[in-house]
């Protein structure tokens, strides 16, 4: 496959002297907290940390939001002097992890996090006795799968109804580290529209909803509008006292900034989740519940699947055979549904991993391979429900701010994440996509589309204008390779035959 390398005047690269000024993006996601101090006048990084999160193991998975404030504390220290000049930061973070405080602002108990899958039964419910499925998807904009807070909040009554009770206060991840610098309870509406309590329709709480699962509105943060501030920093804390703080906003919408999207662009991030997604400026709402129907961190709109196995999953198989992560092997007969934390996209909440087609000369690279297949196989079975989303037929249909790279079958994929580092995941999708893939340089796109969010609320400008200023896109560019239609026939006979077993409780 040919691979050619696109480099713009001011790439991200830039090794010129910094102009300044300087803004600070972080990225809080689910393994890490990843911190960037940006020359906002060019976007070349001019300083960067990262420090870990611990996640606990078993059916639930939790993490102590106390923790990422720790960790932020530590990323930025590795930053050096460069933090100390920052004028503005943002804080884009892991999406719908439910954050409960008590009257003091401490956690209450850890945050369930997106991928904890306990929540399955209070969704179920929730979803019937507020009008299913359609009504969820007009009203709200998604049918909230057990990732979305609302499910959670309602399994925390349940189980732990003490813990719920002390609650004075519930945030999101971005908003606890956002109020954590500026001691205000805000948020923003990309993050807010994967609550499952903000409505997409009238774009605010909805109080219908958030009534019926007993959450008190004044226990939320207020929305902040597009380009509004959060605040400032406040003295004492590991940023300069006075920078100002924007929005914040979810990880997915802060990746969708700091790629300069315009809509119909297609996106395929691999990270702990695997996502596809595109700015559309048609309002999604997808009564099959595949497609969630998230806004963007701006005025727009950003249809989107998310899986619950991606690369933490692949890598486990990987160790599982005893093998790196690149050691694939072409061939063989081997489908693996990947699906350990149960599965999101498609909808198998219930479901664990599952192997199939096995023979005597299968290899362990050509299980691994079939690992890597399932988990792509499950986000590009999604995309194009996320393409046609919309009624104009297309995310980017009608739009005067579309892309003119052409039809959207002739879009290149932009991949993204920390999967986008590895040969093997980006063989994968081109191999099953059968789509043109490019690969930005610019790694951390979370944490620089927020450091863009800073730096649009200090200078005055539009924040994806601020990202395309930085020419965040440019990278290795991949052509198109025949789509391998017989593994995608496998893995489809795969999930199909398994059906009853991948639905049991
Ligand atoms: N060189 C690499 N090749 C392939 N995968 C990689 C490489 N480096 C990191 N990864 C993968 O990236 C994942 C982390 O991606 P990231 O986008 O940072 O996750 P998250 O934002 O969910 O915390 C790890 O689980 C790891 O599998
Ligand atoms: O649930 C979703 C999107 O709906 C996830 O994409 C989370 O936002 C976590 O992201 P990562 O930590 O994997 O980046």
């Amino acid at each position: 496959m040919r691979a050619t390398s696109t480099r713009g005047k001011r790439g991200v690269r830039a090794v010129a002297a910094p102009e300044g000024p300087f803004v600070v993006g972080v990225d809080s996601s689910t393994q890490s907290t990843k911190a960037l101090v940006v020359d906002a006048a060019t976007g070349q990084v001019v300083a960067q940390g990262q420090a870990p999160h611990r996640v606990t193991p078993g059916p639930g998975h939790e993490s102590d939001p106390e923790q990422w404030w720790e960790a932020l504390g530590a990323a930025l220290a590795q930053c050096g002097g460069a933090a100390h000049q920052a004028s503005a930061v943002s804080v884009g973070g892991q999406q719908h992890g439910l954050v409960t405080l008590d009257a003091d602002g401490r956690p209450v108990r850890p945050a369930l996090l997106w991928n904890d899958v306990r929540s399955a039964p209070q969704r179920d419910r929730l979803v019937e006795e507020l009008g299913g499925p359609g009504e969820w998807a007009e009203r709200i904009g998604s049918v909230p799968p057990p990732a979305f807070t609302v499910t959670k909040w309602a399994w925390l009554r349940e189980h732990e109804p003490e813990a719920a009770a002390a609650t004075a206060a519930v945030r999101l991840p971005h908003d606890y580290l956002t109020q954590r610098l500026t001691g205000e309870g805000t948020t923003d509406r990309g993050d807010a529209s994967g609550t499952g309590w903000w409505s997409s329709r009238t774009e605010s709480y909805d109080e219908g909803v958030l009534e019926h699962v007993g959450l008190s509105p004044a226990l939320l943060p207020r929305v902040l509008g597009h380009g509004e501030a959060a605040g400032t920093v406040r003295p004492g804390l590991p940023l300069p006292a006075g920078a100002l703080v924007a929005t914040g906003t979810g990880d997915n919408m802060a990746a969708a900034l700091g790629l300069g999207l315009r809509p119909g662009q297609p996106v395929l991030s691999l990270g702990t989740s695997g996502t596809v997604y595109a700015v559309s400026p048609h309002r999604p709402a997808d009564p099959s519940g595949t497609v969630s129907g998230f806004a963007d961190a701006r005025t727009d709109w950003l249809p989107l699947a998310c899986t619950l196995n991606c690369t933490l999953a692949v890598d486990r198989i990987a160790t599982l055979l005893g093998l790196h992560r690149e050691a694939v092997d072409p061939g063989g007969t081997v489908t693996m549904l990947p699906f350990l934390d149960g599965e999101r996209t498609p909808q198998l909440p219930y479901a664990s991993g599952l192997l199939h087609g096995l023979r005597h000369d299968s290899t362990g690279g050509q299980v691994l391979q079939a690992a890597y297949d399932g988990a792509v196989f499950a986000l590009l079975q999604a995309l194009d429900k996320v393409l046609d989303d919309g009624p104009g037929g297309g995310s980017g249909a009608g739009s005067g701010d579309r892309t003119d790279a052409g039809g959207a079958g002739e879009q290149p994929l932009l991949l993204i994440g920390g999967g986008a580092k590895g040969a093997a995941w980006r063989d994968t999708v081109l191999r099953l996509s059968g789509r043109p893939v490019r690969v930005p340089r610019a790694q951390e796109l979370v944490a620089l589309g927020a450091a863009a969010q800073a730096a649009a609320l200090l200078l005055g400008e539009d924040a994806a204008a601020v990202a395309r200023r930085w020419n965040t896109t440019e990278g290795t560019a991949y052509e198109a390779v025949p789509r391998d239609d017989a593994a995608l026939g496998r893995l489809e006979a795969t999930l199909t035959g398994a059906d009853t077993l991948l639905r049991r409780p």
